[in-house]
């Protein structure tokens, strides 16, 4: 089996929405693709009215192969502090033409205020290890787990674009979709993350690869560095991060992956990502997209960098694969 699914920017590349279908028959539903977490949650007919706010929801009831998961419960938050939790169904769900039945689908009773706020988007669809699902009692797999055995390869990639349409594949590599060779990284998932090692200006970077973040986070001497090549370029305290003058034009960003033998390969991030979005209505100042991970604990190459890229998400050899584009 394969599928083949559209991810479509929204609000200039801050996330990315797959259409999604669930139940018989299909409801299909705008989901966000998060290979930094491993629940697939939705807003419902469960989650109070008062957080709905223009959201497609999933209703169980109108769907004739939804079965009440009994007694089992989730609860998730993320790295920005946004949470949601609720109950669990097992449903058919279809991504791109690859179905998988009996897929746990988790409806949200709750949400936080940024998941209410963000209208386009009806839940994520976790695509990072199981072992961080946080269904209880019994832990459920992630759509890709579910499928794997069933894929002619064990593997998914992400070919996400910026301000344009790109794509999720699930169980093959599509060799139009990138230039040159595919650089292989070893993955270390001992965090339930796809967790490598890149190297940035010849210093090693440990990190974790999640098209559910919209920037990169990375340690603060190599953001610095970064920065000190950008007049007018500072840290501002209000705004939590690199900020600088619009006008600037940004250097490149590269970093290499695989450097073993082979040297491996080169991701270069446009200068042009890296000036990502304006800090308020006058257009005067830029927020960065590459900023310190010293509040996070952990280093994150999230969609910035990802979308100046050709990433193979290799489940079967556990190894994350970087190609240009
Ligand atoms: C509030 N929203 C839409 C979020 C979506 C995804 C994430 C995340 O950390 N994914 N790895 C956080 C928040």
């Amino acid at each position: 089996d394969s599928g083949s699914v559209t991810a479509s920017p929204r609000q200039q590349d801050t996330e990315y929405l797959c259409p999604v279908q669930i139940g018989s028959p299909a409801q299909t539903l705008p989901l966000d693709f998060d290979t930094g977490s491993s629940d697939l949650w939705v807003f419902s007919t469960d989650t109070p009215r008062s957080e709905v706010n223009g959201q497609t929801v999933y209703d169980a009831s109108s769907s004739s192969s939804a079965k009440r998961l009994s007694g089992a419960t989730w609860k998730i938050s993320y790295g920005d502090g946004s949470s949601s939790s609720g109950i669990v169904y097992l449903d058919t769900v279809t991504v791109g033409g690859l179905t998988v039945s009996r897929q746990a689908v988790e409806a949200a009773k709750q949400v936080s205020s940024s998941f209410s706020r963000d209208t386009s988007s009806s839940g994520l669809l976790g695509l990072a290890f199981s072992s961080i699902n946080t269904v209880s009692p019994n832990q459920q797999k992630t759509f890709f787990d579910n499928a794997m055995p069933h894929l002619d390869a064990p593997l998914f990639t992400a070919d996400l674009k910026h301000n344009a349409d790109g794509r999720y594949n699930f169980g093959y590599i599509d060799k139009s979709a990138y230039t040159g060779s595919i650089s292989y990284t070893p993955v270390d998932n001992s965090q339930g993350f796809w967790g490598f090692t890149a190297t940035v200006d010849g210093t090693d970077v440990t990190g974790i690869a999640d098209t559910g973040t919209t920037l990169i986070y990375l340690p603060d001497s190599i953001v610095t560095s970064y920065y000190s090549q950008v007049s007018g370029a500072r840290y501002d305290s209000s705004n939590a991060g690199y900020i600088f003058p619009c006008g600037s034009s940004m250097p490149d960003f590269s970093f290499n992956v695989g450097g073993g033998g082979g040297g491996g390969g080169t991701v270069t991030v446009p200068g042009s990502y890296v000036n990502f979005a304006p800090t308020d209505q006058t257009g005067q100042t830029c927020f960065g997209g590459l900023q310190s991970d010293s509040s996070i604990g952990i280093s994150i190459f999230g969609d910035i960098a990802l979308k100046a890229a050709f990433v193979v998400f290799d489940g079967g050899n556990k190894q994350l694969g970087w190609a240009a584009k």
